[in-house]
């Protein structure tokens, strides 16, 4: 006797190949199982088969998915969860043609939410990120990372971390935490980054003994963080244990990417100036390309990061929202795979691995999330939408039907719409 049993699948979204990250080719297959059926036991995928060969299964509960699309949970594996306050006001300065790294540089931006994270205590944070995970879960989110890096010090970055897991502890996402200490440079340190590095680096030992983070990151860019600098803090974290990630050639090519492909991050973020080396480095990495098209569209910018070229290239990408409350305020991750057909160029095929199984290994999450498989976590999402091309297709409205997370309803829509 099975938990659950979905029928009646119109589409059910498998692997083509249980290996993952995929690069290049291997990201244009998906197998996609018409009429299909799946079963759940004890918060795992236990059978996946026809509807017809389903008759003969017994589950105390039956799912009619009424033709539609099942998928798995999305993964983002690029999110600013946690933080206080919000920065509506920038908007108008952003259009005045404000570049994001001059209302950096004037205290704003990055800075600003700092100073409203560091004023909010723990539970404040805690209810507010509550909030915007809830919303991150009903456009199809199961599994997410989270980053720190709006406290820059010691106590308010340990402050965002604590909020991180214990919304993971809550058990209705898996949130993977990463520590972000050298996001900006604070006020606090008269522009001595190398010294505020330091304090960022001595603090590794305790996030590691408190088990509050699986990566480190840091912002590579101009008037932030060097090449240098960012290897510097790499190092550090590797040898203490930690996975690396990077925010690299977001604004400026400055070679944050080469860098990452080099040292083995597990993933190197936004690469919009990405130089030509950077790609071929990538290509010949394990480190995934986690590409944020929401953040060039909320910018204002033209230019994108190149996608296409990266996949053509032999490059595993992945997709995010980078939902943060500066440059980019959504938490809907299907917008990104409209934005990323649309700007990256990228097929159906490709955007669904890139926001199921090229993101959970971009967090190190490839073996219990992002494919339905027999024994994964049965983390999946039944559509309101008759297949795949789909979701991408019709933009800017939240196509979740009902939300799994280890077989139990993290959410549900009230009523299933006609497409
Ligand atoms: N670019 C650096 N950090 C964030 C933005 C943070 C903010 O503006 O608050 C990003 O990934 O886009
Ligand atoms: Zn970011």
């Amino acid at each position: 006797m099975y938990d659950t049993i979905i029928r009646n699948i119109g589409q059910l979204i498998l692997p083509a190949t249980t290996e993952g990250p995929l690069k290049g080719n291997a990201m244009k297959q998906l197998e996609v199982k018409e009429e299909a059926a799946l079963a759940i036991a004890d918060g795992k995928i236990a059978w996946i088969g026809s509807n017809d060969e389903a008759d003969q299964l017994e589950g105390k509960e039956s799912i009619d998915a009424g033709g539609k699309l099942v998928s798995p949970g999305l993964v983002d594996p690029h999110t600013h969860l946690v933080f206080g306050g919000s920065r509506e006001k920038e908007m108008a300065l952003k259009q005045a043609g404000v570049p994001y790294l001059e209302i950096l540089k004037q205290g704003g931006g990055i800075l600003s939410t700092v100073q409203a994270t560091r004023e909010a205590t723990e539970e404040e944070l805690y209810e507010k990120a509550r909030f915007h995970l809830e919303r991150i879960a009903s456009y199809g989110v199961t599994t997410m990372e989270a980053k720190s890096g709006y406290g820059l010090d010691r106590a308010s970055e340990l402050k965002q971390l604590r909020v991180a897991k214990k919304l993971n502890d809550a058990g209705k996402m898996d949130i993977v935490s990463t520590f972000l200490g050298p996001h900006a440079v604070p006020k606090d340190y008269d522009g001595d980054s190398e010294d505020f590095l330091d304090d960022m680096i001595s603090m590794l030992d305790e996030i590691k003994q408190e088990n509050l983070a699986d990566y480190t990151d840091i912002f590579c860019e101009t008037g932030v963080f060097t090449v240098e600098q960012s290897k510097r803090f790499m190092e550090a974290s590797k040898e203490k244990g930690f996975g690396v990630k990077i925010h690299a050639d977001e604004i400026d090519p400055l070679g944050g990417t080469e860098l990452a492909a080099a040292i083995g991050a597990a993933s190197a973020d936004h690469l919009v100036a990405a130089s030509d080396q950077a790609i071929k480095d990538l290509a010949e990495s394990d480190t995934v390309a986690v590409l944020l098209p929401g953040t060039t569209f909320y910018l204002g910018k033209d230019a994108y990061a190149r996608g296409r070229e990266m996949i053509d290239s032999g490059v595993a990408v992945s997709l995010a929202t980078d939902f943060n409350p500066g440059s980019c305020v959504t938490e809907n991750l299907q917008l990104i795979m409209s934005i990323a057909a649309l700007k990256l160029k990228m097929t159906p095929e490709e955007i669904w691995n890139a926001v199921t199984v090229n993101a959970a290994h971009a967090i190190g999450k490839g073996e219990q999330a992002g494919t339905i498989e027999v024994g994964k976590q049965a983390d999946l999402v039944i559509w309101n939408a008759p297949n795949y091309h789909y979701i991408p297709y019709h933009y800017g409205v939240n196509h979740s039907q009902l939300v799994m997370k280890q077989g139990d309803k993290l959410w549900e829509r009230e009523a299933s719409h006609v497409f």
